[in-house]
């Protein structure tokens, strides 16, 4: 059965009119969008268009990247993570990050799901339980039960990358934002996550960034297609949003050609 998909989405987040540069060039121009509670968002675009860029602005993660700098409204829950008062760390924790390549700690399985929790100073009442429950959440509980105190290092690649949704999970966010997190797995594993993630969707709001049209097609509820386009002051190419909307809009009626010519593999 189809899902139903609301008409605008029930916000999470939000960005109004931002704008992300790396020292004086802007990488990312004027970027309205909302994400919405309970869906995956999928980020869309050739390469080069600021898809990156804008996920990591989303947990303030270019806070370290050298030279980044966002200017704009990033909300969460209506609230500016940009604003003074905002302690970066808890941002992180409640919208969490998995990157392309899985990243465990060279620690065991339990002490990559431990960690998280440990140092962010999480009340837990019994470490046994979180860690099962994030590993069962993220459908690796049955591989790795009778090896938590093993080294994470010997998992396989699709392992290691639900590892690290498992250890993102842990500290309890609300989203989860994805950077290709399968482009370093095969179709096999792919899929485990492709079919993960709208498992995931029940609990939390997701924001993906794919170069995998199928893959965003497949899992995204919602779709925002990027291009880069030349800057009219510099001339420098930066990242513009072309179009948003239902993923089955985006990819069987869209309404602005580029993005029509982009799907249908006719550039980028
Ligand atoms: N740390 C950085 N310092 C300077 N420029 C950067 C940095 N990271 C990205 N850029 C530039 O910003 C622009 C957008 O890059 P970004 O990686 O966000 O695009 P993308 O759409 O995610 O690309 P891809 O699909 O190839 O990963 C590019 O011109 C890139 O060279």
């Amino acid at each position: 059965m189809e899902r139903e998909i609301p008409t605008t989405p029930r916000r999470i987040m939000a960005c109004e009119d931002v704008n992300v540069y790396y020292g004086d060039f802007r990488a990312v121009t004027s970027v309205d969008l909302t994400f919405g509670k309970n869906e995956i968002t999928a980020l869309i675009g050739p390469s080069g268009c600021g898809k990156s860029t804008l996920l990591r602005s989303l947990n303030r993660m270019n806070d370290m990247v050298l030279g980044a700098r966002v200017e704009g409204s990033v909300t969460f829950h209506d609230q500016e993570i940009y604003a003074k008062e905002v302690d970066p760390i808890e941002v992180r924790r409640r919208i969490g990050m998995v990157f392309q390549k899985p990243n465990p700690f060279p620690k065991s399985i339990y002490d990559n799901i431990a960690y998280g929790p440990k140092v962010t100073g999480m009340k837990v009442s019994s470490m046994d339980d979180l860690v099962e429950e994030a590993l069962t959440r993220a459908a690796l509980w049955g591989e790795v039960k009778d090896k938590l105190k093993q080294s994470a290092y010997g998992l396989s690649g699709g392992q290691q990358q639900r590892l690290c949704i498992a250890r993102t999970i842990a500290v309890n966010p609300e989203v989860i934002l994805m950077d290709e997190p399968c482009s370093a797995l095969d179709p096999i594993a792919t899929s485990r996550i492709e079919d993960l993630m709208v498992e995931l969707r029940e609990d939390y709001s997701i924001i993906i960034v794919t170069h995998n049209m199928q893959q965003a097609a497949r899992v995204a509820d919602r779709t925002a297609f990027f291009t880069a386009l030349a800057d009219e002051g510099t001339g420098d190419r930066t990242g513009v949003l072309v179009e948003y909307d239902k993923t089955a809009t985006i990819f069987g009626s869209p309404a602005d050609q580029r993005t029509e010519d982009y799907i249908s593999g006719r550039f980028g």
